[in-house]
């Protein structure tokens, strides 16, 4: 579903965040990428949303050339991928319904299908019946819950997320991941950019290392998911 062959991004200041970068996601996968604080994270999930381009190398994305998709196209190609931020970008002044049903408007789908799909949307994620709220009026796990929505409510192939849990405590970046994993179990492939340590070691999904723009450690083979309510018990002191 994701292939990087050789990539190399190096921004106009010279900075080269990425080097020499191959790496392969299957359809279905789930994995984390992890590493430091400046390692190539969020650049690698740049090039994948096409919010960057890579400066040498194929981005190969759903079996398209990511380098090659043309600037009108952007649009049409982002749609099969759902991104979702740490900060969730909610626009404050718009209830939780129309945030949601922004990426659909665009879209041009019709008002009865957008509402159809983002209650569908909120109901994944445990938020049917906020519809009308406005974002400051949820709690920050909510917002970011929201964020997941609508990232989800064009029902991409692929989800991203750069640091999701980052502002969350433990219990609900359990539950946010609880979200991710759902939908993976349906067919969508997700990655998952994280230092959050806590819930790495809770989740043992694939782990793609960066360090310096390169992958230093990736397991292939995705091991055996704990339940999600073994899980809450090891949270348990
Ligand atoms: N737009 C940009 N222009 C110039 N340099 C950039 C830009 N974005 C990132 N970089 C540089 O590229 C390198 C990789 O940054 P990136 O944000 O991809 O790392 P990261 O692993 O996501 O870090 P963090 O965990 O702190 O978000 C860093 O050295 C950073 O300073």
């Amino acid at each position: 579903m994701i292939r990087f062959d050789h990539v190399f991004k190096r921004y106009p200041n010279g900075r080269e965040a990425l080097s020499d970068l191959s790496l392969e996601l299957a359809s279905g996968e789930i994995a984390f990428l992890t590493g430091h604080s400046g390692a190539g994270k969020s650049s690698l999930l740049k090039l994948i949303a096409l919010i960057e381009r890579p400066s040498r190398g194929q981005v190969i994305v759903n079996g398209q050339n990511v380098g090659s998709v043309p600037r009108s196209k952007i649009p049409a190609y982002r749609r099969q991928i759902g991104v979702v931020f740490q900060d969730h970008k909610l626009l404050h002044d718009r209830t939780i319904f129309d945030n949601i049903a922004l990426p659909l408007i665009i879209a041009g789908i019709g008002t009865k299908e957008i509402g159809k799909r983002v209650r569908a949307a909120l109901d994944q994620v445990g938020l049917l019946g906020r519809e009308q709220s406005r974002p400051l009026e949820l709690s920050t796990g909510e917002q970011q819950r929201v964020g997941i929505a609508r990232a989800v409510v064009s029902k991409p192939p692929i989800l991203i997320a750069d640091e999701p849990t980052g502002n969350l405590d433990p219990d609900l970046s359990l539950e946010v991941m609880n979200i991710f994993r759902r939908f993976n179990e349906v067919g969508v492939t997700v990655l998952i950019a994280s230092h959050d340590l806590y819930l790495l070691e809770q989740f043992p999904v694939r782990r793609i290392r960066l360090e310096g723009g390169k992958i230093v450690d990736s397991d292939e083979a995705p091991q055996k998911l704990l339940d999600p309510a073994r899980l809450m018990e090891n949270r348990k002191p």
